[in-house]
């Protein structure tokens, strides 16, 4: 397998990719050229204005499409629904089944036999602050409850690689902050790579080891950073420190520029890759 950052294994590879959607006069160009590897274990955040095309290049990674040029390798073979994990901005779930009956068909589908089955449901559950809830039908919830189920599934899926669109956006923010703690405690445990899509510099910052700002569309890297925070202090009291004060203000900066709304902090960062 190739080599990704600091000589990992390369777990997403896109090269040369660039995306269109239509045809001739009415084709949109969405996307590229863009080169990006993701390497095992990393958590990258896409960030970037809306419509820059993030969401394309997730589709991309997920094969729910193919590139117009270029190519992209997941775990070294092409992408294919069902290769990926896939967490949506609206929770799919089965509305009919339980908390719980929703995590063990995951489970089930994920090839875990049925006795390790309960306990490896309850352990998810109870990271996502759900356990007390788990008789309850998927209507019964409220959209936060229903979006931790959603993230309980995506790991109950054995995928190596678990692609996240926006699944925060529509929360009011009380909800959004839980969820980013249960996003991070289970992406510690999980260790699995991951690519999370957000229009938020701040969650782009607080939950990537490495955040990929895409400028206006097409969409095209404009900034690619190693995000080194000490996430131990947890999410509260992380935002409030300089480096993280820091980083935001320079990603917050970059995003605006990369849609054209004014200059990044200082000439020279835009295309830096540390
Ligand atoms: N199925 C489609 N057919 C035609 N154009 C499309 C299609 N899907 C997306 N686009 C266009 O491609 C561009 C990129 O869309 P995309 O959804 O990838 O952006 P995004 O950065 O995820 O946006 P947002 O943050 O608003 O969700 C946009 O101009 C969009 O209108």
């Amino acid at each position: 397998m190739p080599s990704g950052r600091d000589g990992a294994d390369a777990m997403i590879e896109v090269a040369g990719v660039r995306h269109e959607y239509g045809r001739g006069a009415d084709a949109v160009v969405a996307l590229g050229p863009i080169d990006l590897t993701v390497s095992r274990g990393e958590s990258a955040v896409l960030v970037g204005a809306s419509g820059c095309g993030k969401s394309t290049l997730l589709r991309l990674i997920a094969g729910f499409e193919s590139p117009t040029d270029g190519a992209v390798r997941v775990a070294g073979g092409e992408p294919e629904p069902g290769r990926c994990g896939v967490v949506f901005q609206q929770p799919r779930l089965f509305a009919w089944k339980t908390v719980g009956g929703n995590v063990d068909t995951a489970l089930r589908y994920a090839g875990v036999p049925r006795g390790e089955r309960a306990s490896r449901r309850d352990a998810l559950l109870e990271s996502v602050g759900l356990h007390d809830v788990a008789h309850r039908r998927i209507w019964e919830l409220s959209g936060g409850q229903q979006h931790r189920v959603a993230i309980a599934r995506a790991y109950a899926n054995d995928t190596e690689v678990l692609l996240l669109d926006e699944p925060f956006g529509a929360l009011d923010a009380l909800t959004r902050e839980r969820l980013q703690e249960d996003f991070l405690a289970l992406g510690a445990a999980s260790g699995r790579t991951t690519v999370f899509v957000t229009h938020s510099a701040e969650e782009a910052v607080l939950l990537g080891s490495r955040v990929i700002v895409l400028g206006a569309r097409p969409g095209r890297i404009a900034l690619d950073l190693a995000v080194d925070l000490p996430r131990e202090l947890g999410p509260s009291l992380l935002r409030r420190t300089p480096e993280f004060v820091e980083l935001h203000e320079r990603v917050r900066s970059e995003v605006r520029a990369a849609a054209g709304e004014g200059p990044a902090v200082a000439p020279g960062l835009a295309a830096a890759r540390e």
